[in-house]
């Protein structure tokens, strides 16, 4: 009897995999090869992480919004910005949500044409570990007297359930604050992160819910004696 729930439940868990794959693939099918290619059509670049807070490229214009059907999740290891290969870090990635209306915040960013090749090509190399380009629709929000208010094609990072730093879903957030809490990489303190994320949504998107991030982000301040920024030889603590 339990040998056939357990059939029943791994069918059901490959058929569900199988789907979340192909919807995902069919995104990234459409991913531009920018990077070596000139590019007429505007290019809009969506960030939902560090892309947020650290725009470090060339944009001409940015617009506070979101995308669907998606929901952000600390899922991915870090072995470069925010950890290193012996002691990984976690930064974001998104997952496919049950629900085809989910928001995820971020902010959009237009890149001037001349500039495309050039920024995209320093992103690639940014979100080189286990991100891949795709292209979804973004939702520019509030609406605007001066800006077009349509939804837009745009490009976003993903790192997606198979690449090799994916973390899996099962980790409880206490378990990722444990992770995250002493963890360092190129970029600097993984608690950081953690905390110039929540921040930036808070300002951007008052009122605006996103339970895992100011979950983790509680935990994960109530556990960091440091200075806030994950550093814990301020306080003295060893
Ligand atoms: N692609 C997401 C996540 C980006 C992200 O956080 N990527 C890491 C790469 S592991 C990064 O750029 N980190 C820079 C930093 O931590 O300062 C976004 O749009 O913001």
């Amino acid at each position: 009897m339990i040998a056939a729930k357990f059939a029943v439940s791994l069918r059901k868990f490959k058929l569900l995999n199988s789907i979340s794959k192909k919807i995902l693939v069919n995104m990234s099918s459409n991913a531009l090869s920018i990077c070596d290619s000139k590019n007429e059509e505007e290019t809009w670049i969506f960030g939902y992480g560090s892309l947020v807070w650290k725009a470090d490229f060339p944009f001409e214009e940015q617009r506070t919004g979101f995308v669907k059907g998606f929901c952000r999740r600390f899922y991915q290891n870090s072995i470069d910005h925010r950890g290193t290969h012996d002691k990984p870090g976690r930064v974001v990635t998104l997952i496919q949500s049950k629900d085809p209306d989910a928001k995820v915040w971020g902010m959009g960013y237009r890149i001037g044409s001349a500039d495309t090749q050039r920024v995209l090509c320093h992103l690639d190399h940014r979100e080189k570990n286990g991100y891949d380009r795709h292209r979804v629709l973004f939702y520019p929000y509030p609406p605007s007297d001066a800006q077009t208010n349509d939804p837009k094609n745009i490009l976003l990072y993903v790192a997606t359930v198979d690449n090799p730093s994916f973390a899996g879903q099962s980790d409880s957030l206490e378990a990722i604050a444990g992770q995250i809490l002493s963890a360092a990489g190129e970029s600097g303190k993984n608690p950081e992160y953690v905390y110039k994320l929540a921040e930036a949504m808070r300002q951007l998107y008052p009122g605006e819910e996103d339970e895992h991030l100011f979950e983790l982000e509680r935990i994960l301040r109530a556990m960091d004696t440091g200075d806030g920024t994950g550093d814990r030889s301020v306080s003295g603590s060893n």
